[in-house]
């Protein structure tokens, strides 16, 4: 199997990369990092350490990296058998570009074997949206084919891997948590599904999104915004504070709840899941900053994303959700001077109020109550 990866960052390298080389596929990293490129190609191989109750490190090798640029990665594009990315949400529409001209090489050249495509980011159904913004880029006259022998899969994806940057000495190395899940849709693939160990196949694929999403997700970025407020830099410092413990806690039970009347998941498993993410979140081993997990607050306010979308739901099904408001006042107040999306909404609060700038970044009316419950839990925020 000839594989591509778009994104040899964390999750890249960390998850995606390594269960498709330890599955035996030819695996092609592209990347617009050129250092990581040159260092890749360089060592042929990088180390992947594994903490959890047990320790190991495993080698990922015989692996090639290209520029995200070149036009090797349109070639590659043109003969691939399976295409992953783990880039960031925000970088699809940009990867859709070099997909589409790939794709195109590969029709004009006659090329109908099957080829599928599964994004792995944290958004739902962001397969979904690289291959609309692949329709957007490629000729109409391809259309059916695409839709013939490409399978665009989506996937949900959970393992938490800081950057590597927190590796001393090797810049390859990746450490990464025990638990890992890769849940893909089985009924989008085209052809024969690709054997891969470790990517568990559903039929229900939109519930295990929400599920990983609007639990584990919404509990990381309220731990992440409550305890920049608190003043630590991990997110293991800041869950083990016992204030913020509990209201993460409460913030998922309150997404749970919504998860539950929506999926129909059983109440009890799904309370031994949010009990599990809160013993992940606090991994001894895992240097996880608090800077990672609150990256790009106006991507995390966003109406899809996982504090507004839990939000809407119990507001939906008239569930109780004074964590989750906290949280999302907490993301209001988040400052950091390294994170442009954290500048930007600082800026827009300032320029325009609170309230603006919520309903700007979230969609909400700004007139609706929930709105004013928000703006008074990040004004008693601001001065407490
Ligand atoms: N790290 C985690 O714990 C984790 C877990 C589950 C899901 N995710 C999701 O995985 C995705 C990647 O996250 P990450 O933590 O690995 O980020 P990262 O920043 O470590 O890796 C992203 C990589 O993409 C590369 N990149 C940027 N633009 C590119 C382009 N145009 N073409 C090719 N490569 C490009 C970057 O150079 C970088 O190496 C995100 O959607 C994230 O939400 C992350
Ligand atoms: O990657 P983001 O910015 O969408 O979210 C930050 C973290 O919550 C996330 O990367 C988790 O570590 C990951 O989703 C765990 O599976």
């Amino acid at each position: 199997m000839k594989a591509l990866h778009f994104g040899a960052g964390n999750i890249g390298r960390g998850f995606i990369g390594k269960l498709l080389a330890d599955s035996g596929a030819e695996l092609t990293f592209a990347d617009a990092n050129h250092q990581l490129v040159d260092q890749l190609n360089h060592a042929q191989q990088y180390r992947v350490h594994v903490v959890g109750v047990d320790q190991r490190i495993d080698t990922v090798s015989n692996i090639l990296a290209l520029d995200a640029g070149s036009e090797d990665v349109i070639e590659r594009i043109a003969v691939a058998d399976l295409i992953t990315t783990a880039v960031g949400p925000n970088v699809l529409d940009r990867i859709a570009d070099t997909l589409a001209r790939g794709l195109l090489l590969r029709f004009e050249r006659g090329n109908a074997a099957p080829l599928n495509v599964i994004a792995c980011e944290n958004m739902v159904r962001g397969t979904a949206h690289l291959k609309a913004a692949v329709l957007a880029r490629l000729p109409h006259g391809y259309h059916a084919a695409l839709e013939q022998c490409v399978g665009f899969v989506d996937s949900a994806v959970d393992r938490i891997v800081p950057p590597a940057a927190a590796n001393d000495g090797d810049p390859l190395e990746v450490t990464v948590e025990s638990f890992s899940e890769w849940i893909v849709d089985r009924g989008q693939f085209r052809g024969d599904i690709p054997q891969v160990d470790g990517m568990e196949l559903t039929d229900n694929l939109l519930a295990f999104v929400e599920r990983k999403l609007f639990t584990l997700n919404t509990g990381h970025i309220i731990t992440a915004y409550l305890g920049s407020l608190a003043g630590y830099r991990t997110i293991r410092e800041a869950i083990s504070d016992p204030a913020i413990r509990l209201k993460v806690r409460q913030a998922m039970h309150e997404s749970g709840e919504v998860l539950v009347r929506r999926y129909g998941f059983d109440r009890q498993l799904h309370h031994a899941y949010i009990e599990k993410i809160l013993g992940r979140f606090a991994n001894p081993h895992l240097v996880d900053e608090i800077e990672r997990v609150g990256r790009q607050p106006l991507r995390k306010l966003g109406a899809e994303d996982r504090l507004i979308k839990p939000l809407l739901g119990t507001l939906e099904y008239g569930l109780p959700h004074a964590a989750l408001v906290e949280g999302i006042a907490a993301a209001l107040c988040y400052q950091n001077a390294a994170d442009p999306q954290a500048v930007e909404l600082q800026g827009w609060i300032a320029q325009d109020g609170v309230s603006q700038a919520l309903s700007r970044a979230s969609g909400l009316a700004v007139d609706a109550a929930v709105v004013g419950e928000i703006v008074e839990h990040y004004q008693a925020l601001r001065q407490g």
